[in-house]
Parts: C-alpha cells; sequence; structure tokens
C-alpha cells in the first residue's frame, strides 16, 4: 500500500470517527533503504516502543517515485497484540473511507487463524466506532459442510467476531450448504451477481469482475490462499467468479473459493501471515526472483489496481535475508 493510500483511508475515518481517538499501534519504522530495494514492496517493522495516534504509514521514510508507485507494503510486527492492533486500525479506515464514499462496505473472509486476529474490532473503540450497518460480508472460500460444523469458516467466522457486532444478518452472505460443492459455487456466483446489480459489490469495468472493498486473507504453509491450492488447476481459472474443488489437500476436501481473476480485482488486500511455518512461502512469495512456472497461488496474488498489505510477524519474515 503506498503511503498515501493510507493517508487518504486515515483522513476519511477522522471525519466519521473524530469522536473517538483510535489508538495506532506498531508505528512502523523505516527499514534502510537498500534493504528494502531488494524487496519487491515497502518494508516497515515495528518498533518496540508504540506511539499512540501515529498513522501506521507515518514512520516510513520518505518515498522515492518508485516506492510510492509500489501497490505492495510489509509489516512486521514484534507482538502479535501489535499486528491484531494495527489491523483493527486499519480495517476500522478502509470502513469510513467506502461507507463514506459509496454507503456499503464489502468485506470478504477467509478462515484460519485471520478471523482471530479480527478480535479487536470487536471491542472499544471499534465496536461503536465503526459503521457495522454498512458492512456486507463474504467468503474468499468456505468449506462445504454444514454451517454449525466446527470445519465451517462461516461458524468460525460468527463464533470468533460476526456474533460481537451489529452487522445485519441479511449482509452476512454465507454459503447455501444444502447444496453440493459445485452448485454452492454456482449459487455463490449467482448471488453475488445479484448483489452487483443492487449496487453492494462494484464491479471494475477493466476486467468485468467485481471489486471488492478489501479481502482479509491468510495464506497456508505451502502458499496457498483462498482454497487455490498449489498445482491445482482451479488455479488457473479464469471464467468463473467462483469455483469448487473436491481434493483439497488441506481438509475438509469439498470447498468452494472465489478465483483469482476476483481476488485480483479487489481494492485492498490485507494477508495476515504468522509464523515460522510459513517462512518459505513467504520467501517465495517477496522474493524477487520469481521463477513464472512455479508459482505459488499467493504469488499470483497480484492487484491490478489495489493494493495488497501484509501484516506479518519477524518468524514469518525470517528468511528474508534483507531484513
Ligand atoms: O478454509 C481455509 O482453510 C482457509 O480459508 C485457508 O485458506 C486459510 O486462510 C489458510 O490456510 C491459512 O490458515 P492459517 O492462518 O490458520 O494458517
Amino acid at each position: 500500500m503506498s503511503t498515501s493510500a493510507v493517508s487518504s483511508a486515515a483522513a476519511a475515518a477522522s471525519t466519521s470517527l473524530s469522536s473517538v481517538k483510535l489508538r495506532r499501534s506498531s508505528p512502523a519504522s523505516s527499514v534502510p533503504t537498500p534493504l528494502r530495494r531488494s524487496l519487491p514492496c515497502k518494508v516497515s517493522s515495528s518498533s518496540p516502543s508504540r506511539s499512540p495516534l501515529v498513522p501506521v504509514s507515518a514512520n516510513a521514510s520518505p518515498t522515492s517515485a518508485g516506492e510510492t508507485a509500489s501497490r505492495k507494503k510489509l509489516l512486521i510486527f514484534d507482538a502479535e497484540e501489535d499486528l491484531v492492533a494495527s489491523l483493527a486500525d486499519y480495517v476500522a479506515e478502509l470502513s469510513a473511507k467506502f461507507t463514506a464514499e459509496r454507503g456499503a462496505f464489502t468485506v470478504v473472509l477467509s478462515g484460519g487463524s485471520l478471523v482471530k486476529a479480527l478480535r479487536k474490532l470487536a471491542e472499544p473503540p471499534y465496536l461503536e466506532a465503526v459503521d457495522w450497518s454498512k458492512w456486507h460480508v463474504f467468503w474468499v472460500d468456505e468449506r462445504v459442510v454444514p454451517k454449525n460444523h466446527v470445519d465451517s469458516n462461516y461458524k468460525l467466522a460468527l463464533d470468533g467476531f460476526l456474533s460481537k457486532v451489529p452487522i445485519p444478518a441479511d449482509h452476512v452472505y454465507a454459503i447455501n450448504d444444502a447444496l453440493s460443492a459445485e452448485g454452492a459455487s454456482d449459487e455463490y456466483e449467482t448471488r453475488l451477481k445479484q448483489l452487483v446489480q443492487n449496487g453492494v459489490i462494484e464491479i471494475w469495468p477493466v476486467t468485468g469482475f467485481p471489486k471488492f472493498d478489501l479481502m482479509l486473507m491468510g495464506m497456508g504453509p505451502d502458499g496457498h490462499a483462498a482454497s487455490l491450492f498449489p498445482g491445482h488447476p482451479v488455479v488457473n481459472e479464469n471464467k468463473k467468479w467462483v469455483t469448487f474443488v473436491k481434493d483439497s489437500p488441506k481438509p475438509p476436501p469439498e470447498r468452494i473459493t472465489f478465483t483469482l481473476p476476483v481476488i485480483n480485482s479487489s481494492a485492498h488486500i490485507a494477508l495476515v501471515v504468522t509464523g515460522a511455518g510459513k517462512a518459505g512461502a513467504v520467501h517465495k512469495a517477496l522474493s524477487d526472483q520469481h521463477n513464472t512456472t512455479d508459482l505459488l497461488p499467493v504469488e499470483m496474488v497480484s492487484l491490478q489496481d489495489g493494493e495488497l498489505t501484509w501484516f506479518t510477524d519477524k518468524p514469518a519474515v525470517s528468511m528474508l535475508s534483507s531484513i
């Protein structure tokens, strides 16, 4: 994400969140420029001392023209609490921006540890300050199981986040769990198209794919994103909005997933990736040398007209020699 983009989100946020002092967490201290240049994105690592009310971007050093054009930002946190607080600020700011600009905020969730990382949003000041009535919640991938099943991403999000914030129930778009994987993916795509007609979801005319305001996603240790797994043919799907797999290497096997063109049409993506188990995939994804015949799905997440922010910790970036 470019500094200016964060600043404009913060400015929009200050309009509707003016009565609330949002705590700016984990101010980023800049990484020396020669090191930054070796990574294909803007890098900030967290400072041990936290300065309240400082935008996440504010401690970045002045950007060169090249860096300003960057559509990627890497944030590295010392402590999980700092990551969680910074993520809450980031989401709240985008919520205010999109709510003010178009009266709706379309948010797409993954499963996994991401949901726990959203917990601060359900606490003051965010709980009162965010206009939850404008949120519309989707899943970038879902396991084809009943909604009350322990494996359901809907249940995970409901228990860990959605039940704690006042989003209207009819703005939460779970899959139809009575259908097969194929049926559920077709039905979800049809519903997305209706929401485009209703003006809830924007369409990006350049590609004809939906443009979600924010996708909040995790990444697997194998570099999978959503339910797009390395080497699986659905990674190459370029017509459908939503597709399905019946042989996911990560259980359960049956899932629906947004396709890459939809993911890559997003306005913003936050990739929340922590832990040493992810270090290899992070290294491959953030290295400058991409072997185009062997791309991990997460390496194929490349926003055409948006901003991708990695929220990481030190173990996750431990194989990046330049940090
Ligand atoms: O349904 C799923 O399995 C998830 O959506 C999946 O894509 C998840 O986001 C990653 O595997 C990362 O999960 P962790 O953050 O728990 O490692």
